[in-house]
């Protein structure tokens, strides 16, 4: 504090960070693809990090979409955003890279609507190879990795084979876009504000074969904090039409739309990183595909989706009690992922030979 001049010491002092020489150093993004030109100016807007980080945004995109990237680029200097400290737009996936913090994986192919997110994985896989080398060679140290591109629990993992020096626990996929789909119609269903609700949990993959889990959520009443099974009563569509309207609900809306989510799904990008580095509330946790310890039985290495609390930047697996559904959940699909990690790795070493 000594070093400081007075007016250095004022401005602490009221809070006034604004000021120019007391901002912090902006944060180096990369986002390859847009999700639907959603997922930039949310991040431009302080969403992610926080109305007091700047960010300097990397975008990446293939060379038949450089002109669309070149727009998006002019439009986002011509917002002027104030966190916005600069936009590299490149189709040139090492210099997308130099540097950044934070990189968000969202380029590839979408689904079409009546097939399922597996079905682009040739695809989207050779995609996250080429990647993983450019990002282990130009980005910053200790860069976070969020994938969103499906199949995004895959992605992660070729991601995280194809980077060994980037750490494990750097390398996370999107599933907050479930968890926070489930919120959100628990609300509805109990007619309450979403923000009422915490602790649902999405077991396993962004796909149609997860386990979105209410038995361990709250809502937070007048009367204190009720549990969310209590308060709907309704074993039944707990465990029955709850669980496939979520699973579903990424197929739901590509029928409406023609297209797949895309300002849900932005939101969720944010708020996955903006937990990651900013923390958890206390008492909650939220969902992210993060590589598996081994916890709950689920073999070491997998992406999987668990419940996590996030602290100074470092996620952790949250302990929540098993019911007897996700015990029987998690036993039948135990033997499913592990044949299904080997054959993956077996086609990724037979694609590239
Ligand atoms: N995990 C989730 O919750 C979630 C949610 C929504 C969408 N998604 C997935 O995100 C992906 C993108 O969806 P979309 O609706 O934005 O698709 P889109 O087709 O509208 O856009 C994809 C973008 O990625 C770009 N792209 C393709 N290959 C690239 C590469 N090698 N490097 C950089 N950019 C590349 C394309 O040019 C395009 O701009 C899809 O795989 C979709 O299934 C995941
Ligand atoms: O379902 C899709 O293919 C898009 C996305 O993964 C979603 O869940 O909305």
């Amino acid at each position: 504090m000594s070093s400081l001049s007075l007016f250095q010491r004022i401005v602490i002092r009221c809070g006034l960070t604004s000021c120019r020489s007391m901002e912090k150093q902006p944060v180096r993004i990369m986002v390859t693809g847009q999700i639907g030109y959603a997922l930039v100016p949310m991040i431009a807007r302080g969403v992610m990090l926080g109305s007091d980080q700047p960010v300097f945004l990397h975008l990446l995109d293939i060379p038949p979409a450089a002109e669309v990237l070149n727009g998006v680029k002019m439009e986002l200097i011509d917002a002027a955003f104030p966190l916005l400290k600069g936009v590299v737009a490149t189709t040139n996936v090492e210099e997308a890279c130099v540097g950044v913090n934070i990189a968000i994986m969202v380029g590839g192919f979408p689904r079409k609507e009546g097939t399922e997110r597996k079905d682009v994985l040739s695809k989207n896989v050779s995609i996250y190879r080429t990647q993983a080398s450019a990002l282990e060679q130009y980005a910053a140290a200790n860069c976070k990795v969020l994938v969103v591109a499906n199949p995004a629990n895959t992605n992660a993992l070729i991601l995280k084979e194809f980077s060994p020096a980037i750490p494990a626990k750097n390398i996370t996929c999107l599933t907050r876009l479930d968890h926070n789909r489930a919120l959100g119609w628990i609300a509805q269903r109990l007619n309450i504000h979403v923000s009422d609700v915490k602790n649902v949990i999405i077991w396993g993959n962004h796909s149609s074969t997860q386990y979105p889990d209410a038995n361990h959520a709250t809502v937070i009443t007048q009367a204190g904090e009720k549990s969310v099974k209590e308060l709907i009563a309704d074993d039944k569509w707990l465990h029955d039409e709850f669980i496939s309207f979520v699973q579903q609900l990424g197929a739901a809306i590509i029928k409406s739309r023609k297209l797949s989510s895309a300002l849900s799904a932005a939101s969720a990008a944010c708020d996955h990183i903006h937990d990651w580095v900013l923390g958890t509330p206390k008492g909650t946790w939220t969902s992210m595909g993060v590589y598996s310890d081994g916890s709950y039985g689920v073999p070491p290495g997998l992406i999987y989706s668990f419940p996590v609390t996030c602290n100074k930047g470092e996620w952790s697996i949250a302990c929540a009690s098993m019911s007897f559904h996700e015990l029987e959940w998690m036993r039948q699909r135990r033997s499913s992922l592990k044949r299904r990690l080997w054959l993956i790795l077996a086609l990724t070493d037979l694609y590239w030979c």
